[in-house]
C-alpha cells in the first residue's frame, strides 16, 4: 500500500536496500550496480528503484537530508514494504586527521546532537549502533577486496553548518571519524523496528583541513563505498 511518502505497490522493494541521501545518487547506483532496475517511487523527487544485484533482489532509494527525512522513509520502508536490511551510502565530512578525501568509513556508532532519539527514550543517553552482522561483513569484504575501510564512531548532526565551532574539535578528541546527518536516526529506527542497519560513507570533504570534492567528483567517488555496502549485504 502506498504511504504518505512512498507511492509504490506492495512488494515493490527488496528486503535489502541501499540508502543515499541524494536522489541523483540513487539513480546512478541503480544504473551502475543493479540489473533490470525499475523506478518504483518518485514522490517529492525521492527516487526509489528495485532490480537485482548478482541475481538477488536489491533496492536503492534516497532518504533526503537529515534525520527527520531519513527516519520518515526508513520507517515506511520497514513497516509498509517489509524492508529488513538497510545500508546508508552517504557522504561524510572527515574529522579524523588521518582521513583523506575519497576514503570510505563505516559507522560502528553514531553520536548525535539531535533530540530525536532522546524523545523515544527519555532519560537515556542511547547508544546508536549498527547491526554487528552487517558491520562485520563490511569489514570482511573490505579485507578480502583490499579496499581500505575505516571503522569507528561518527557524529550525526542536525546541522550541516555547525553553529558551535567547538563541537567538531571536542568530538575529534574522542576519536570521532567523521560527521554526517542521518546514521543515528537510521540506527534508532532499525533498533525500534527490529531490523538491521549500517552506515557506510565516502569522505566528500574534510571539515578540519578545509578540503572538499566538487559536486561532480562527489557524485563519481561513490563506487568504492557502494561496493563495500553491497559486499556487506551479500556476505552477512
Ligand atoms: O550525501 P548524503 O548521503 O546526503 O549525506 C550527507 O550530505 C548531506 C549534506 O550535504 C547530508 O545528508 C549528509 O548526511
Ligand atoms: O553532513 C555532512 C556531510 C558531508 N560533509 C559534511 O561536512 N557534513
Amino acid at each position: 500500500m502506498p504511504t504518505p511518502h512512498i507511492a509504490a505497490p506492495d512488494g515493490a522493494f527488496a528486503p535489502d536496500i541501499l540508502l543515499p541521501g541524494d536522489p541523483r545518487r540513487a539513480t546512478r547506483i541503480a544504473e551502475t550496480f543493479l540489473d533490470d532496475a525499475e523506478l518504483v517511487t518518485e514522490v517529492r523527487g525521492i527516487l526509489g528503484y528495485t532490480g537485482t544485484y548478482q541475481g538477488r533482489p536489491m533496492s536503492v532509494m534516497a532518504t533526503g537530508m537529515g534525520m527527520p527525512s531519513a527516519t520518515i522513509y526508513t520507517t515506511e520502508l520497514v513497516r509498509n514494504y517489509g524492508v529488513k536490511r538497510l545500508v546508508r551510502v552517504g557522504t561524510v565530512g572527515g574529522i579524523h586527521m588521518d582521513l583523506q578525501l575519497g576514503d570510505v568509513v563505516a559507522a560502528s556508532s553514531a553520536h548525535t546532537d539531535s533530540e530525536m532519539t532522546a524523545r523515544r527514550l527519555p532519560g537515556v543517553h542511547y547508544s546508536h549502533a549498527p547491526s554487528f552482522s552487517l558491520l562485520r561483513a563490511a569489514a570482511d569484504y573490505a579485507d578480502e577486496a583490499g579496499a581500505p575501510l575505516r571503522v569507528g564512531p561518527v557524529l550525526t548532526s542536525d546541522a550541516f553548518y555547525q553553529p558551535d565551532e567547538t563541537l567538531v574539535p571536542r568530538l575529534a578528541a574522542y576519536g570521532t571519524l567523521a560527521v554526517e546527518m542521518e546514521a543515528a536516526g537510521l540506527y534508532a529506527v532499525a533498533a525500534a523496528e527490529g531490523v538491521e542497519a549500517l552506515m557506510v560513507g565516502t569522505v566528500s570533504d574534510h571539515v578540519v583541513k578545509g578540503e572538499f570534492l566538487e559536486a561532480d567528483e562527489r557524485e563519481k567517488t561513490f563506487a568504492a563505498m557502494v561496493s563495500v555496502a553491497l559486499g556487506a549485504l551479500t556476505r552477512a
